[in-house]
């Protein structure tokens, strides 16, 4: 039996004439974080954006908690990213009209939350990941990460079973890279939610209980040995 939370079997998916996965397999268990490395243009965000019902595959499955996910209608994949999955990308995305703090809330109140309760649970997410006083800004008025812890909070607000990452360091200088890691796999890793974190970075890589590299379309995985929380135990191909 599988104990998979998340994963791909031969997924297959081309861009009109340009194809971009050719049978990648790929999963990551509960708890645990997934680094997936690889050249540019090799598939990696076309993956992610598999595994989280984003695209659906032209052939192979994705499941989430043993259930099929690929063969959902849009509505039905919606309220899965809505109520089971995060996101963060490389560039916050947060909405500019809004204050950090309702930025934050965005996810509960779009899972039907109450406003005041939103904001009273994105409210301890600024201690926690160093934005004291940050609250009452607009992105505008943010660093590049600050911003980006923003979206880390936001992603991670309604505590996601899966929470999927983008080169969320991408736009980071190392040293600031390297604090929203240790946020990310810190507040990941209290809660219980699994990642899959795309990056280019061996630096943000080594975060990871587990590498893979995505190479023309096909994954395959570098370390073995998983353990939620602790070190994994490395046997490179
Ligand atoms: N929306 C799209 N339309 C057409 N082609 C696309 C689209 N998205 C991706 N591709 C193509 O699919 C292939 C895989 O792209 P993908 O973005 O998954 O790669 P990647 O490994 O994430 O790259 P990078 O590290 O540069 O972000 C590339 O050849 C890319 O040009």
């Amino acid at each position: 039996m599988s104990t998979a939370l998340i994963e791909a079997r031969d997924v297959e998916l081309a861009f009109g004439e340009t194809p971009a996965l050719r049978g990648a397999s790929l999963s990551a268990g509960p708890g645990e974080v997934l680094a997936v490395m690889g050249p540019s243009g090799s598939g990696k965000s076309t993956l992610l954006h598999c595994l989280a019902g984003i695209l659906v595959p032209d052939a192979g499955e994705v499941y989430f908690d043993g259930q099929r996910i690929d063969n959902l209608g849009e509505a039905r994949r919606s309220a899965l990213r809505r109520d089971r999955f995060g996101f963060v990308f490389q560039f916050g995305q947060l909405v500019p009209e809004l204050t950090a703090e309702e930025n934050v809330a965005l996810p509960l109140l779009l899972n039907g939350v109450r406003r005041s309760a939103a904001l009273a649970e994105a409210r301890p997410w600024f201690a926690r990941l160093g934005l004291d006083g940050l609250g009452g800004r607009r992105s505008g008025e943010l660093s590049g990460g600050q911003a980006q812890r923003v979206a880390l909070a936001r992603g991670l607000v309604a505590r996601p079973r899966v929470l999927f990452a983008d080169e969320p360091t991408g736009a980071l200088d190392s040293l600031t890279g390297e604090q929203v890691m240790e946020l990310m796999v810190g507040a990941a890793r209290e809660q219980g939610t699994t990642v899959v974190l795309v990056t280019h970075e061996p630096r943000v890589a080594a975060y990871a209980d587990r590498e893979a590299v995505v190479r023309d379309g096909k994954a395959k995985i570098l370390s073995m040995g998983y353990a939620p929380g602790g070190a994994a135990e490395r046997v490179a191909s």
